[in-house]
C-alpha cells in the first residue's frame, strides 16, 4: 500500500496549529510530518506532541519551512499575513498544496497570492467550515431575491484575542450579500459607525465586530426591511470544524493543477 499524503502544520502552536497537529495525527487517511513555528519560538527543536502536552508524534516543531515540506505533499495554514505571503513562495518552490485559513490579507497579500499560485495550489477561505459555505451561498440567494428596500448588516462576534477585523467570514458573507445585489462590495462596504454619522444609506452593507471572552465565532447577516427582518445565522461552537475543512481542501489539492481555489471547489457548492 502506498504511503498517506504528508502533511505539515504552519503555527503549531497557535489555537488552529493545535486542533490540526491533533486532526491530522490521527487521520486515518493523512500523515503528519512536520510541524511549523516562527523562529524564537519555544516549541522550535521539541517534539510536537510533546510541546502540546502529550506523548511524542515522532515530528519535531521546525522554523525551517523547506525542511519541513520536503516530505509533504500539503502545508496548512492558520497564522498571520506576512508569514502566510512568505510561506506561499516556499510551498511552491516545494510543490506542496498550501491550504491557507489565515485572516486579515490586504488586497497587496491577496496579490502576491495570486502571483504564487501560478506555480501552486493554493486554497484559500476566511472560514473553512462547511456551515459558513453554506450560509454564503444562501447569503447571496437572499440578497438577489430582496431589493435595497431591505438593509444588509453583517454582525461577528469572536474571542477576544482576535486581531483582524471584520473577520474573514464576515468578508466572505459581505462580498456574497454584494455579488447577489449586483455591486462591488468595496463601493458599499460601511464598516465601523461612531459618531454622528448621518443616516444609513440606501444599499449599503454594514459590518460591526464584537470581541469577547471564549466565542469561537458567531455570524449573522440581518436582512432589516420595513416591518420584518430575515436573519441568518451561524453559530461556531468548535474549532475542530475548521480543521475538518482544512484537512478535506489538502487532501483534495493533492494532485491538482496550480491555481487559487477556495472551499466552494472543494465542497462542490
Ligand atoms: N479560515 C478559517 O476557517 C479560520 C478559522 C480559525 C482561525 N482562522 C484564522 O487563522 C489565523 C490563526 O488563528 P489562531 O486563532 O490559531 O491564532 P493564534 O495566534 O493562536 O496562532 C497563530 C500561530 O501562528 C504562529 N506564527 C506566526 N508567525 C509565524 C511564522 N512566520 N511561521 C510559523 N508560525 C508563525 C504563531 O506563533 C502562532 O502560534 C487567524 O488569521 C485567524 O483569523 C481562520
Ligand atoms: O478565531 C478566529 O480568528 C476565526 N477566524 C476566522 C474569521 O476571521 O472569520 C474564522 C472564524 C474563527
Amino acid at each position: 500500500m502506498s504511503e498517506l499524503p504528508g502533511i505539515v502544520v504552519n503555527g503549531a502552536s497557535g489555537r488552529m496549529g493545535r486542533m490540526l497537529v491533533k486532526l491530522v495525527s490521527e487521520s486515518p487517511a493523512a500523515r503528519l510530518v512536520g510541524a511549523l513555528e516562527r523562529p524564537g519560538h519555544d516549541w522550535v527543536g521539541q517534539d510536537v506532541g510533546e510541546a502540546m502536552g502529550g506523548a511524542a508524534l515522532g515530528v519535531p516543531v521546525s522554523d525551517d519551512p523547506l525542511e519541513a515540506m520536503a516530505k509533504a505533499q500539503a502545508v496548512i495554514d492558520f497564522t498571520a499575513p506576512a508569514a502566510t505571503v512568505a510561506l506561499a513562495d516556499l510551498a511552491a518552490q516545494a510543490r506542496a498544496v498550501h491550504v491557507i485559513g489565515t485572516t486579515g490579507l490586504t488586497d497587496d497579500d491577496i496579490t502576491r497570492l495570486a502571483a504564487a499560485a501560478r506555480h501552486a495550489t493554493i486554497i484559500r477561505a476566511g472560514n473553512m467550515s462547511l456551515g459558513v459555505n453554506l450560509l454564503v451561498q444562501l447569503t447571496r440567494k437572499v440578497a438577489e431575491a430582496l431589493d435595497e428596500a431591505f438593509d444588509i448588516e453583517i454582525v461577528e462576534t469572536h474571542h477576544k484575542h482576535k486581531v483582524d477585523a471584520p473577520s474573514g467570514t464576515a468578508l466572505m458573507l459581505g462580498e456574497a450579500a454584494a455579488e447577489g445585489r449586483g455591486v462591488e462590495l468595496d463601493r458599499v462596504a460601511d464598516r465601523g459607525r461612531d459618531g454622528i454619522t448621518g443616516a444609513r444609506t440606501e444599499g449599503h452593507i454594514g459590518f460591526s465586530a464584537i470581541r469577547g471572552g471564549d466565542v469561537v465565532g458567531e455570524h449573522d447577516v440581518i436582512f432589516a426591511g420595513t416591518g420584518e427582518r430575515v436573519i441568518l445565522r451561524h453559530v461556531a461552537t468548535d474549532r475542530a470544524i475548521f480543521a475538518r475543512g482544512a484537512l478535506k481542501a489538502a487532501l483534495w489539492g493533492i494532485g491538482r493543477k496550480p491555481g487559487s481555489y477556495d472551499m466552494m471547489d472543494v465542497l462542490g457548492l
